[in-house]
């Protein structure tokens, strides 16, 4: 069965396992007590968890499809003789493949990798924020997406610490129930710690019931799977495909959208610059998505133009 899967799913079968693998690096390096904090620039951080997570990666995914391009947010060299993961996770590589990806090649996927998101939140022990975000794209549209979330129960006796949630369009989605948020009721999640004058004004004019901050656009895209909030608003530069692609399959496969603050998807092909620009405006439902497109304010959408 393993050996005649279509690449893809032996590509996402892989992809879950060796994000749990860098869920394991990651809690390490926290008991371990020494993070390595590098600076690479204001408020971005990146610890040994970030770097070591990300060489497993695509250490791992390098060895299984070499003529795949990976793309990870750490500007590493990477590493001949990472640590082999062997496991691969067999319920998604019995999954039904789309048909469109059936006979697809390594050669034309793009695999997006933040080894790390929330970087910043896991300095500071904020550890539910962080997540392990693993995207595939073909034909520049992300078509199947891994989140792991390490420290997933932390707070409750450590009894099944750690889950794996992935999403494939036109398939499903597995590692947690889709939840909707509540009806008549309009929950933002936005940044954390990068607020600007114009996240602030949009977030006013959407007249949000409460707003949500926490960090990184893996557990921003969680609350939304999960009903916690209606709708991801970041009217700003910052966001990098990385933290996207992942977010975006997972949402699109149960039935929401991703897109920039103007409704436009972001392509993922592999010669894309890595930011996006033009914000990121996601929700779990379409039409809450279509809600919020529609309101954001034009003198908002002229300032993040991503020119
Ligand atoms: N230059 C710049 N300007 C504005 N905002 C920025 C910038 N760089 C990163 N970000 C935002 O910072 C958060 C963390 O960034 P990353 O996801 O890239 O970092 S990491 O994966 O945690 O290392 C993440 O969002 P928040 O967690 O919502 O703040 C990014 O959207
Ligand atoms: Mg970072
Ligand atoms: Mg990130
Ligand atoms: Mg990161």
């Amino acid at each position: 069965m393993a050996s005649t899967s279509p690449v893809f799913l032996r590509l996402m079968a892989n992809a879950v396992a060796v994000a749990n693998h860098a869920g394991n690096i990651i809690r390490e390096v926290m008991s371990k007590g020494d993070l390595g904090i590098v600076e690479k620039g204001v408020n971005d951080p990146q610890t040994e968890a970030d770097r070591r997570a990300q060489q497993c990666i695509i250490g791992n995914l390098n060895k299984k499809f070499p003529l795949m391009s990976i793309i990870g947010e750490e500007d590493l060299a990477q590493e001949t003789n990472v640590e082999l993961v062997s496991d691969i996770d067999k319920e998604v590589l019995n999954l039904r493949c789309p048909e469109e990806l059936v006979n697809v090649t390594e050669e034309d996927f793009v695999v997006w990798v933040d080894p790390l998101d929330g970087t910043a939140e896991y300095t500071a022990g904020m550890l539910d924020h962080v997540t392990v975000l693993i995207g595939i794209a073909h034909k520049n549209r992300p078509v199947g997406g891994v989140i792991h979330q390490p420290y997933y129960n932390y707070k409750n006796d450590k009894a099944g610490l750690g889950r794996t949630m992935w999403g494939i369009p036109g398939i499903g989605v597995g590692g947690f129930k889709p939840i909707p948020p509540p009806e008549g009721k309009r929950l933002v999640v936005t940044t954390r710690s990068h607020m600007t004058p114009v996240v602030q004004q949009a977030l006013e004019a959407l007249k949000p019931d409460e707003i949500l901050r926490v960090g990184g656009a893996g557990y921003k895209v969680m609350l939304l799977m999960e009903g916690h909030a209606t709708a991801y608003v970041f009217a700003s530069p910052g966001c990098k495909k990385w933290d996207t692609c992942a977010p975006e399959a997972i949402l699109t496969a149960m039935g929401g959208r991703l897109t920039d603050i103007h409704g436009t998807p972001y392509s993922y092909a592999s010669t894309e610059m890595h930011p996006n620009k033009r914000g990121v405006l996601a929700a779990a439902k379409s039409d809450d998505h279509k809600w919020f497109v529609e309101n954001i304010p034009d003198e908002v959408k002229q300032l993040v133009q991503g020119s």
